[in-house]
């Protein structure tokens, strides 16, 4: 028997007193249920791009598509269960955590100095960029864009900068199968995308090692690139069955040529930091060993610049290419979408996932 509108009222109170926040991806599911709940499939308009919040919990409401009332209460009722005795059985908070700012799981963000700092923070995964993460990162920038702070800093925790799309995204298949799956996956890419597009501070990557994928290509839409000796820089889209994304298509023929843009867009040249400064992908190369401490000491005194004059710098320097971008970040994520549903991308995400299966 399905849950009764007693259970369901009860759960939404339950809510209120969980002990642990249970992190934007789990409230994002919480409030899709509660509408389909209530109101039954999303029947309001889609918020515009840069309505992040609302966008997102639009997204998540929407995907349920038409499932019933009755299920919906049912999953709502499953999923307050699930936090309560998780919620009570880790109230002893891990110390990492308090470290992070409130709402955040797979990034670290800081601000001091002026500088607002986001650090991706899955090391076990080489960072590698899950679901979650994108979303965690769209709503951090959505969020430095209006903050105080003068310049935006991306670094990776760990020994890694990022390994780009964690391939097990692949791996969860909604309800409408693989083409949702797809036309899902397109939608996020676009998005993502769009916010470094649009980012109005100076954004500067602080690449303190290797870097692989997306975590490339969106270089193209920074400011300034610091990269440690240690670093490499990697797009093995072929490799993958996979193309170009993150407006690199257009930015790395414009920063390097075409001749050095096709060796690694096409052919997945892997390039050590040294030479991806010399094809102008990276501002600077740093020895590892004093990376961090005159990397911080550069970016100190940048931060103190007037913010304003800043902004307007990089406003007129970026936004006579703006339309033209979000116009090949949509095509790219459209040839993607249907890129990820081949036989080439499919048997290369599953040879990965196979080899890394411990079995
Ligand atoms: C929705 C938007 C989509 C946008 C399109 C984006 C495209 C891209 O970004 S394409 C690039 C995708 N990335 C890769 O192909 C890299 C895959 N990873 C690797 O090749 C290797 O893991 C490595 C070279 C990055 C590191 O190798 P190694 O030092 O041997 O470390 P491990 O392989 O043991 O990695 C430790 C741990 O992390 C997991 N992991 C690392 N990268 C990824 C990833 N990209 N996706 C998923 N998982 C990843 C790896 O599986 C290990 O996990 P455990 O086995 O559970 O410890």
């Amino acid at each position: 028997m399905g849950a009764s509108q007693k259970d369901f009222e009860s759960a939404v109170n339950q809510v209120k007193l969980l002990k642990k926040d249970p992190g934007n991806e789990v409230k994002l599911k919480l409030y899709a249920l509660y509408k389909q709940a209530t109101e039954g499939p999303c029947n309001t308009p889609k918020p515009g791009l840069f309505d992040l919040i609302n966008k997102a919990k639009w997204d998540a409401w929407n995907a349920l598509g038409d499932l019933p009332k009755e299920t919906a209460r049912q999953n709502y009722v499953d999923l307050v269960s699930g936090l309560r005795s998780s919620s009570d059985s880790s109230s002893q908070v891990k110390p990492e955590a308090d470290k992070k700012q409130a709402g955040y799981e797979t990034l670290v963000i800081t601000s001091e100095d002026h500088i607002t700092k986001i650090m991706l923070n899955r090391p076990a995964k080489k960072n590698a960029l899950n679901t979650q993460m994108y979303q965690e990162i769209m709503l951090a920038l959505e969020a430095a864009s209006k903050d105080d702070s003068t310049i935006t800093v991306f670094t990776g925790s760990g020994d890694y900068y990022s390994s780009g799309n964690d391939l097990t995204n692949f791996t969860d298949i909604p309800p409408g199968g693989v083409e949702e799956k797809a036309k899902n996956g397109a939608i996020l890419l676009r998005d993502f995308v769009d916010c470094f597009i649009d980012f109005p501070k100076p954004l500067v990557a602080v690449v303190n090692g290797p870097a692989v994928g997306i975590s490339v290509t969106v270089l193209g839409l920074f400011d300034l690139v610091y990269a440690s000796d240690r670093a490499t820089f990697h797009t093995p889209f072929s490799h993958l069955g996979q193309t170009p994304e993150g407006c690199s298509s257009y930015t790395f023929p414009k920063i390097m040529g075409l001749a050095k843009a096709v060796e690694m867009l096409i052919f997945g040249k892997k390039l050590t930091a040294g030479e991806a400064y010399a094809q102008g992908l990276v501002t600077e190369v740093f020895p590892d060993s004093t990376f961090e401490k005159e990397v911080w000491t550069r970016l100190k005194a940048y931060s103190k610049l007037p913010r304003n004059a800043m902004r307007i710098s990089k406003q007129i320097i970026r936004n006579h290419e703006k339309e033209k971008l979000h116009a090949i970040n949509a095509e790219e994520s459209s040839i993607l979408q249907e890129r990820w549903l081949s036989d080439e991308c499919v048997n290369a995400v599953m040879n990965f996932l196979s080899q890394k299966a411990k079995l």
